[in-house]
């Protein structure tokens, strides 16, 4: 399998070469050249391993990354998940006769992060061996990512992580699993501004192909291919362990923020497994539902939320979804990219309209949305996953991803039911000391920030 960007001026690339890059040189986005097609002998081979997570994460990206020997990456994977603290990796919970919440928040940072960046840092650490080269890793977060990447990368020898984020705008456990590790490779950039802001000197940054090559560069965020194809696991997963009636209604509804979520589980779709559909929740910062529901993609300032992971305006997978939207026309891209970075505006004349549907919630209405799921099923919910209860579906079944434990937003919990969900995990930080360095969100900055602390 090679991987082409979706700006279709870099050569294709093998697996291997694609993850280390991340984003592509021409600015574009990888995307495999073609997508497999599941067939009924496929899907049964993933049903029998629909109790197994490593097996059936395996199955699947053993159909992408083939350049590593199956022994090899089948380790991978295997090791990846022993970090999560429950056997079934993600529990599907029944709520009620229709209603099922897929928990993600079992992985070491609480987040569903975890899923993709607990196998993207072994993937690193063994092309660090296999390559003999170090490798340092840039992402920006919004919260989550940030501190599932470090944890991915925590103690492996030839790799250091910089992780830019907004300060003041995650949540404080957030910014704790960053900034409170101890590890001399880790390194939690605050800066003045938006998680927007963060990602866009992020990726001015890996436009500098001098830089990047010369500090062996690579990327943690969803920009990085190997992060969506990860996620689509977790759906594969879910569908395969509904009910049989629920399988072909069930709608799944995903916390949207970057949208690299969401993109898994349509992609995936795309590739043989007949999911119905996707409902984007949006919180307050709402692009994603004004697109899903109008068509037109128009971006608006950034405003703080209680749900602050997915305070995000630009969608880099959005360009990825353009792609398929398009028909894979790789000019009409770049030219709708283009003029989307100078006018902030873009009109669909066409997208998956039968796919997806979208919810949007409001800051004011998270909290009252955790109290009633208390109530009606004594499950708590924390605020981002809060906004995919907001409208569901009353004549199908839905699965809504619980993208993040409560326990990493004590105060709008305790101000929603009037009791504070803990976990060990983020216990232990709050002893710890924090450090973090402050940066302007200016690229010449960032690199040299990179340049000294680099391995
Ligand atoms: C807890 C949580 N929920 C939802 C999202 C949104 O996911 P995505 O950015 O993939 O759309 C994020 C951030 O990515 C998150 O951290
Ligand atoms: N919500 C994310 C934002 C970054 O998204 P990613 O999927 O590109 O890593 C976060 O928690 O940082």
């Amino acid at each position: 399998m090679r991987y082409t960007s979706t700006r279709g001026q870099t050569p294709a690339l093998s697996f291997s070469d694609a993850v280390a890059t991340g984003l592509a040189p021409d600015g574009g986005l990888f995307l495999p050249e073609t997508l497999p097609a599941f067939d009924a002998a496929q899907l049964a081979r993933f049903d029998a391993l629909k109790n197994d997570y490593a097996g059936l994460c395996f199955e699947f990206l053993r159909h992408f990354a083939t350049d590593i020997p199956e022994e090899t990456l089948r380790a991978i994977i295997a090791k990846s998940y022993t970090t999560f603290s429950v056997p079934e990796i993600a529990p599907l919970k029944q709520l009620s006769p229709d209603l099922f919440v897929l928990e993600l928040f079992h992985g070491p940072t609480l987040a569903f992060k975890d899923f993709a960046l607990q196998v993207l840092g072994n993937l690193y650490e063994h092309q660090c061996r296999v390559r003999g080269e170090s490798i340092n890793v840039l992402g920006a977060t919004s919260g989550d990512t940030g501190s599932a990447a470090i944890h991915g990368l925590l103690g492996k020898p030839g790799t250091a992580i910089f992780i830019l984020y907004p300060d003041g705008r995650t949540s404080p456990l957030q910014e704790r699993q960053m900034a409170c590790t101890g590890a001399k490779n880790v390194f939690a950039l605050a800066i003045d501004g938006t998680f927007d802001d963060a990602q866009s000197a992020l990726k001015d940054v890996f436009g500098d192909q001098e830089f990047r090559t010369r500090y062996h560069l690579s990327a943690v965020n969803s920009i990085n291919l190997a992060r969506v194809l990860a996620q689509c696991v977790y759906y594969l997963s879910a569908w395969l362990r509904l009910p049989e009636g629920a399988r072909a209604s069930a709608e799944f509804v995903v916390p949207t923020g970057n949208f690299g979520n969401v993109l898994a589980g349509w992609m995936l779709q795309k590739m043989g497994v007949p999911i119905r559909g996707f409902k984007v929740a949006t919180n307050q910062n709402d692009i994603l539902h004004r697109l899903f529901t109008t068509g037109e993609y128009s971006v608006a300032d950034v405003r703080p939320s209680l749900a602050p992971s997915m305070d995000i305006q630009v969608s880099s997978n959005f360009e990825r979804f353009l792609y398929y939207s398009l028909g894979r026309d790789t000019a009409r891209v770049r030219e709708v990219m283009s003029t989307f970075k100078t006018t902030g505006r873009y009109v669909f004349e066409n997208f998956d309209r039968d796919t997806f549907s979208a919810s949007r919630c409001d800051d004011a209405e998270i909290p009252g949305i955790i109290k009633r799921v208390y109530q009606d099923f004594g499950y708590i919910v924390d605020p981002h996953t809060a906004c995919a209860f907001k409208d569901l579906s009353r004549d199908r079944a839905s699965v809504v991803l619980a993208t993040a434990s409560p326990a990493k937003f004590p105060d709008t919990i305790r101000e929603a039911i009037g009791m504070e969900p803990t976990d060990p995990a983020l216990e232990i930080l709050k002893a710890r000391p924090l450090v973090k360095h402050k940066i302007n969100a200016d690229p010449a900055a960032i690199k040299a920030f990179i340049t000294a602390n680099a391995v």
